[in-house]
């Protein structure tokens, strides 16, 4: 089992699990999550269908009882939290759904009610980039202007925490962008902390201060983007055509050294040079391919550990 880095002294984590379990029936889905997510970091979970990304998030979010384990998010365990804590958190639900007669303007003014301290509504709509659309039915605008009203809902009690469970889904690529510029506005201007699932990988790593793999019940890996890309194959693959004008391709982890000593070889430029390093893909991919993770050892791995050691349990 891995664990992500513990928050530096004095500042909590805002959302800390340890041996966290659910288990559906005699499916074991998480077998011991330990996540520790700081203030103010944008943080993806990433991993594939199925993997237990949307229960962990229900659990913390306090709509879903766990089989076992510690949870705290915001210092408070979420199975025995109050109306106060609910209104620390923001959700990004489905909720126009409920509220498709409303006008966008109205009905963000209503929820704005709900809070002791709400974003003022006509900010709000600039924020997610409704203003134009304040006037119109929820059940005339569009799906991604849909999800702008479940994300505007989501924030307009300024919360501490947000939680985003694949939130672009069918977002073009336009909105997307908007969307991500929104994220990370809450997060370096307001800071908010952003618990983020997603299965866009360039989302994850435009965004995200720090990613989580959650695989087979545990978070195998978690770190920064770039840790989590180099981590996973320290190799870098270099081709280039040589002089008889063959393809030729080698692994290396010193791609510069190999390829300073082809020019030197060359006496000129290389041909048709091209120097891959390994991505956050690769990792990912390389996590969810391998197989019997319980029976063997996780060293080699990335564990979240900046200093690069290795915290197996
Ligand atoms: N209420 C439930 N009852 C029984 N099994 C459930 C329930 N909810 C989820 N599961 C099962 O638990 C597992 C994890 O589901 P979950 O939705 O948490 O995964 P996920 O990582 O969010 O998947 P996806 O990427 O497909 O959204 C799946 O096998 C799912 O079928």
């Amino acid at each position: 089992m891995t664990t992500t880095p513990t928050a530096p002294a004095g500042a909590a984590p805002v959302v800390e699990t340890r041996a966290l379990r659910m288990s559906y029936g005699s499916a074991d889905v998480l077998k011991g999550v330990d996540l520790d997510i700081r203030r103010g970091e944008i943080f993806a979970l990433l991993g594939p269908n199925g993997a237990g990304k949307t229960t962990t998030v229900e659990i913390l979010e306090g709509f879903r009882q766990r089989s076992a384990g510690e949870v705290r998010v915001l210092g408070t365990d979420p199975a025995r939290a109050d109306d106060a804590w609910r209104g620390r958190i923001g959700l990004v639900l489905q909720s126009w759904r409920d509220h498709r007669r409303w006008q966008v303007a109205e009905l963000l003014t209503h929820f704005a009610m709900y809070y002791p301290d709400p974003r003022d509504p006509a900010e709000l709509l600039d924020l997610v980039g409704l203003t134009k659309q304040a006037d119109k039915r929820v059940d005339q605008l569009s799906g991604g202007q849909r999800r702008r009203v479940d994300v505007a809902l989501g924030i307009v009690g300024r919360p501490e925490l947000l939680f985003l469970d694949e939130p672009t889904t069918g977002f073009d690529p336009e909105a997307r962008r908007d969307f991500h510029d929104l994220v990370e506005r809450l997060a370096r201007e307001e800071g908010v902390t952003i618990l983020l699932t997603t299965h866009d990988l360039a989302e994850a790593e435009r965004l995200a201060d720090r990613i989580a793999m959650l695989v087979d019940g545990r978070i195998r890996a978690c770190g920064t983007p770039a840790e989590l890309a180099r981590r996973a194959a320290a190799q870098a693959e270099v081709r280039w055509t040589a002089s008889d004008g063959s393809p030729r391709r080698e692994h290396t982890e010193d791609p510069s050294r190999l390829v300073w000593e082809l020019h030197r070889e060359a006496a000129g430029p290389i041909a048709d040079l091209e120097v891959r390093r390994p991505t956050l893909e690769d990792t990912y991919l390389h996590m969810v391919h391998r197989q019997n993770w319980d029976d063997e050892q996780e060293t080699g791995f990335p564990t979240g550990d900046t200093t690069g050691q290795a915290t197996a349990a």
